[in-house]
């Protein structure tokens, strides 16, 4: 049960460096919660360096989406010039991180990391659903996939694929008589200074995904979360100065919508950053681009999706959905690997909605922190009030019926929207056609593999598909066939640390997770040895 008292309250503010929270705040926080003691939570949010910077900053307020009226904390808003001094200062303690440390060193660091997020994965799972607004089950599991990310890169760093690693090449080169001349020794180095930009939909494992691999590299980073949930961030690199990561080699910095273009402008131009990973919508990734060619940065991008969701004719219906409502369904629909694009063969059809509207009817929508809560609220009340326009033109404008829900939860609060599926969808629809990032599954029938097929892959983004089928040389064809960088068989969640995550066209470069992912914080130089 968390229970703040008032001067708990005062000291927690304090203590992260912002304004007493407000009277609703320690009201929001006495909601009754199955979690550790309150000095916990209070400890989380206290970050030294932050404090540094919170004195004299105006502060931004952090809402709760179930009750936006409730002000959860608060952060510095930070800008351009805090940013370059970053910068200066990641520079600055580059060498002694990169060139001073040992791969162990830092693997043991991200290993201690881990373990203190675990020791505190209850209360950082409170902040998280307070700010993000997702269920508290959600929440928690997102903090074993954040350190799954640590444990992973920890041990990928004292790999031969590692800063420091490499591989010998047999010489190419030879003397008059013919004999060999020399050695070539290719050597792993890490990129240097790296900027880090992060969503709300996942506020530690967005964080982790990155900072794992950076820093077992021997990279620094400079994280800019997202200024929708900026609180488990300041816990997360609290947790990291604990863990003994030496200052300046993570760093924060929490902005307001205002400034956040000064602070991506600033670590896509500063020379100093050579590398600029980015997790958010395709549209922003296209400006950060565009931002980080003069100065040739390396570029990790990891965009927005539109997945199809594909039902055969011999699948196993009942496989099929239960596949469908985890991917859907998953934070109220605010991933970017959400099943989007329902097409399922006409044989099957009826069954299939029949089922799949079944199975929504048993989500439970309301504030994350309710036990009995399965499905929370969208991020914001605009979220809300794009996606209602999207399945309103769906339905009075392309003809689409709408087989479950179809509005806005008002009796809950201005960001709820009902789990909603809609049938006989068109093509043409902006439901069909772009990202939604809500709780809705538009679904199209089809005949024939080819059109499934053609319907699928007829998008401008390519990040997760899924398809359900029983035959094995369709498995291997239509997954080969697919225009995306993640395919689910029958399974509706695919995400791990172990693989190689990201997408194709408009979703992005590069990928996150796996060995793979180191490789996008390490530059290879050779080196011909004429000894
Ligand atoms: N491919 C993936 O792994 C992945 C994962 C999560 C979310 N996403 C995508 O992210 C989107 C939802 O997340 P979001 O709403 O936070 O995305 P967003 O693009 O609005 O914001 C993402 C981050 O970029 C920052 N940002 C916004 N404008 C910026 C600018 N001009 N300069 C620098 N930074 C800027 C935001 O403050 C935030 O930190 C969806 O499209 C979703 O598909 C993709
Ligand atoms: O939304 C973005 C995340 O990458 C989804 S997942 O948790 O990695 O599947």
């Amino acid at each position: 049960m968390i229970h703040l008292s008032q001067k708990q309250a005062l000291m927690l503010t304090l203590m992260a460096g912002v304004r007493p929270w407000s009277r609703a705040v320690t009201r929001a926080l006495s909601t009754s919660a199955p979690v550790g003691t309150s000095a916990a939570a209070a400890s989380l949010l206290k970050n030294p360096s932050l404090l540094a910077v919170a004195s004299g900053k105006s502060l931004l307020d952090v809402f709760n989406p179930a009750k936006p009226d409730e002000i959860v904390g608060q952060v510095p808003i930070q800008g351009g010039e805090e940013t370059r001094q970053a910068i200066e200062r990641s520079y600055h303690v580059l060498p002694s991180w990169r060139d001073g440390t040992t791969a162990s060193f830092r693997s043991n660091l991200l290993s201690k990391w881990s373990g203190l997020i675990q020791e505190n994965a209850d209360d950082l799972a409170i902040i998280m659903t307070l700010e993000s607004g997702k269920p508290l089950a959600e929440s928690r599991g997102e903090v074993n996939y954040a350190t799954s990310f640590l444990d992973f890169y920890a041990a990928e760093a004292v790999r031969s694929t590692g800063a420091g690693g490499g591989f010998m090449i047999p010489t190419p080169f030879a003397t008059t008589n013919g004999a060999p001349r020399g050695q070539i020794m290719a050597k792993q180095q890490a990129v240097g200074v790296t900027g880090l930009i992060t969503p709300w939909n996942f506020p530690i494992a967005m964080i982790t995904r990155k900072v794992g691999p950076a820093l077992a590299a021997g990279c620094t980073a400079i994280v800019k979360p997202s200024e929708l949930t900026p609180l488990t961030a300041v816990a997360l690199q609290n947790l990291a100065e604990q863990a003994g990561i030496p200052e300046n080699v993570l760093q924060l910095i929490t902005t307001d919508k205002s400034s956040t273009p000064q602070v991506g402008g600033e670590l896509c131009t500063n020379p100093l950053v050579r590398k600029l990973s980015f997790t958010g919508s395709t549209a922003v990734g296209k400006l950060l681009m565009k931002q980080s060619s003069d100065t040739v940065k390396r570029l990790s991008l990891e965009l927005g999706g539109n997945a199809p969701f594909v039902v055969f004719d011999d699948a196993d219906i009942d496989q099929a959905v239960t596949a469908a409502m985890a991917s859907k369904f998953r934070n109220a629909g605010q991933t970017c690997v959400c099943a989007d694009r329902f097409l399922v063969h006409a044989a099957v059809h009826d069954e299939f909605v029949d089922k799949f509207v079944a199975a929504a009817q048993k989500l439970v929508v309301g504030p994350g922190l309710d036990k009995e809560t399965t499905m929370g609220p969208m991020i914001v009340a605009d979220a809300v009030t794009r996606t209602h326009q999207k399945v309103q033109e769906a339905l009075e404008r392309d003809g689409a019926t709408c087989a479950l829900g179809g509005s806005p939860m008002e009796d809950l609060g201005p960001h709820f929207y009902q789990p909603t599926i809609l049938t006989g969808v068109s093509p043409e629809s902006s439901i069909w056609k772009t990202e939604t990032f809500g709780p809705v599954a538009p679904i199209i029938k089809f005949d024939v593999e080819e059109e499934a097929l053609r319907l699928a892959n007829d998008s401008d983004v390519g990040l997760a598909s899924y398809f359900c089928t029983r035959d094995l040389s369709r498995a291997f064809r239509f997954s080969e066939q697919l225009e995306c960088g993640i395919v689910g068989l029958n399974d509706g969640i695919i995400s791990s640390c172990a693989a190689p995550f990201g997408g194709i066209k408009e979703s992005g470069l590069g990928r996150e997770g796996s060995s793979l992912g180191i490789a996008e914080y390490l530059e290879t130089k050779y080196i011909f040895m004429n000894t």
